[in-house]
């Protein structure tokens, strides 16, 4: 179905491409042509463009029929539905001072998507907003909303920021005192409270804005890239082609399934030699789409992408999908999650390595024969911690007895089977216990954990290795020895939204696991909380509180901040580390999804202001908890208040 979402990413023949066209009231012959030509669907004008409500001798307020458009029975329901994308007549100005022109394009309007709904068309494309105001505009399309069905309406945007794409700009949009097109789009998705079935179609001309503007757009819901032929170079060969820029910003398009439609009228005299990277193939009888060198290209560009690997195809359904996080001390983890964990052989030979290394610390060579090593994997699930501390122990040739602490009595019965299958009955001793509460009959020379969240302590890591640490010998090595958890701004239109369908503070209040793709990460991250294992000092306390101010690059232009994406660096011993903070991410490593932590409303941010967040780790007798806010540019509420809406049990 070509107009439907489809995966990013996904390497199929090559990516659906549309095309834009002139009215024509031949539908079937504008359909059949283009199909022919190879285009997947079409954007066409579905109302005569000379129609005006105001020149039409007929009362519209009795709703009579107006013979505006063809038949719907010129084409198939389901040739409407997944070859037609609607457009909208481009003469409609809704803020124009000329009020016949306004009251003639509201009803137009009106009149328009209502008979693309009746055609079951999946989308229609809405005309740039003409003015700087578009308060009109935007007050229409809110009644239209309310009853749209499920169509999906794409507001046209052209990418356009004034600085850096001014001079090359298309005339058609730019006006005196022209802004940045992102702010047109906020405005109008602002009047409209970020509606789900409104989105975007970007107009990309012959100069593309820097990188730090374009990214905001990923975190848009931006469903089509419209290209101009205008915008194509010639290469050597004569044929279309585009600059690195423009391929950059395709290529990222394709990657967050937008759709491409080639506009305009062909400028480009193509030979009719044939080339590796741009098959001209002509249709049967020698019949060439005027635009096929463009589509061509388009399909080349999509091909040339990087297969993804394995993995990221595998996590394709998780992305931007709401998870809460595991609550794997008061809840027991079941056999999935654990065979989940256990498949990342990466995390595991990060433990393994620094295990290695603090036993070679911790006994040198001379004694390797004599000492034995005391080692607790607490928190040792179905045991590759303790699979992986042998193998350790195996590698430096070091003796090691090794106790397996594991409060899930499920994961318990699946130790004493590994310890038995593995003939490891002389070595480990599984304890059936709360780390929290064992009386240990021997101090450990190494404590060996792995209780961390996506953000670092979100799991409480802190309070259980608290409890264990009375069994750690004074100079006994903890291993993770310590770990941080980072922030970054982020605008993510569709997290929002998903959060916002529910209706309710409390998921508005809530930390989220998620695989984030539809998001613009908006500056560097920051560190926000940093627990040290074994912790000395003398008044130790869990709780945390952290004043974080970002700055948005300038060039990036203004941006709306949806939450705030956090990640985790553990140190595991000495240079050994495990992580998923984006600089410093331990390459395959799949455990952890970044967490994502929501604003009640999302927070305008100015280029060259400062954005000020604060995070608290807050504890009670039963309970941990975070609360954030926004205080600059603009307070937002305190997030969570006591834990009210999500909290951590111990
Ligand atoms: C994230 S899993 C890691 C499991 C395993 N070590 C691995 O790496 O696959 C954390 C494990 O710690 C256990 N756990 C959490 N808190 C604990 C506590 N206070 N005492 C004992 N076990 C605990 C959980 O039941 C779970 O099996």
């Amino acid at each position: 179905m070509p107009l439907g979402e489809r995966y990013g990413g996904d390497k199929s023949e090559s990516r659906y491409c549309g095309i834009e066209t002139e009215f024509d009231d031949d539908m079937p012959n504008l359909l059949s042509y283009n199909v022919h030509g190879g285009f997947d669907f079409v954007l066409a004008t579905l109302m005569d463009p000379k129609y005006r409500p105001s020149l039409v001798d007929i009362d519209t307020s009795r709703s009579t029929a107006l013979p505006f458009a063809g038949s719907d029975l010129v084409l198939s329901p389901s040739q409407w539905s997944s070859h037609v994308v609607g457009k909208i007549s481009s003469w409609i100005d809704l803020d124009s001072e000329d009020e016949i022109l306004r009251q003639d394009s509201e009803i137009t309007l009106k009149q328009e998507i209502a008979w693309a709904s009746h055609l079951s068309l999946q989308a229609c494309i809405l005309p740039t907003p003409k003015g700087s105001s578009c308060a009109n505009y935007a007050r229409c399309l809110n009644q239209i909303l309310q009853n749209l069905g499920g169509m999906q309406l794409w507001l046209r945007i052209p990418m356009v920021k004034p600085e850096d794409g001014i001079e090359a700009g298309n005339p058609e949009y730019m006006r005196e005192g022209d802004v940045d097109s992102w702010e047109l789009w906020n405005s109008f998705r602002l009047l409209c409270e970020h509606h789900s079935q409104l989105s975007v179609a970007i107009d990309i001309w012959s100069s593309v804005p820097s990188a730090a503007s374009v990214a905001r757009w990923y975190g848009e819901p931006v469903r089509a890239a419209i290209i101009n032929t205008n915008s194509f170079l010639t290469n050597a060969k004569g044929y279309p082609c585009l600059s690195k820029r423009h391929q950059r910003l395709i290529t990222a398009f394709f990657d967050h399934s937008v759709q491409v439609v080639i506009s305009g009228q062909p400028v480009h005299k193509v030979p009719v030699a044939t080339s590796a990277s741009n098959v001209d193939t002509q249709n049967e009888g020698g019949w060439r789409h005027p635009l096929k060198a463009y589509l061509d290209y388009v399909a080349f560009l999509y091909q040339k992408m990087d297969p993804l690997p394995e993995q990221e195809r595998f996590e394709l359904g998780y992305r931007d999908y709401l998870q809460s996080p595991l609550q794997p001390l008061m809840d027991n983890l079941e056999a999935q999650t654990y065979e989940i964990f256990e498949k990342d052989t990466v995390k595991y030979s990060q433990y393994q390595r620094a295990v290695a290394k603090a036993l070679v610390d911790r006994v040198p060579d001379e004694d390797a024969s004599r000492v034995t090593t005391v080692l607790m994997v607490v928190g040792a699930g179905r045991g590759p911690l303790v699979r992986a501390s042998l193998q350790a122990a195996e590698e430096t040739e070091r003796k090691l007895k090794v106790y397996a602490v594991e409060k899930n009595p499920n994961a318990v019965v699946t130790l004493h089977s590994l310890v038995k299958l593995e003939g490891w009955e002389q070595t480990v001793t599984i304890i059936s216990s709360d780390m929290r509460d064992w009386d240990a009959p021997e101090k450990a020379d190494i404590l060996v954990s792995e209780l961390l969240g996506s953000f670092g302590d979100n799991e409480l890591s802190p309070e259980c290795l608290d409890g264990a640490q009375r069994f750690l010998k004074e100079d006994g090595i903890s291993i993770p020895s310590s770990y941080t958890s980072f922030i970054q701004p982020v605008t993510a239109c569709k997290l929002y939204n998903d959060i916002k369908s529910h209706k309710d503070l409390v998921h508005f209040e809530t930390p989220y696991v998620v695989k984030l793709h539809r998001v613009a990460r908006l500056a560097n991250t920051q560190p926000v909380f940093t627990f040290t294992h074994p912790e000395h000092s003398d008044k130790p306390s869990n709780q945390r509180y952290k004043k974080l101010q970002f700055d948005i690059p300038e060039d990036t232009g203004a941006t709306l901040i949806h939450g705030f994406a956090g990640y985790f660096d553990a140190t595991l011993y000495k240079d050994v580390h495990l992580g998923i903070e984006p600089s410093t991410a331990t390459p395959n490593m799949f455990s952890w999804f970044p967490i994502f932590f929501p604003l009640r409303a999302p927070v305008y941010v100015k280029p060259g202001t400062p954005l000020e967040v604060h995070f608290w780790r807050c504890c009670g007798s039963t309970k941990v908890w975070y609360e954030w806010s926004v205080t600059a540019p603009s307070a937002s509420p305190l997030h969570n208040t006591n834990g009210r809406s999500y909290w951590v049990g111990l």
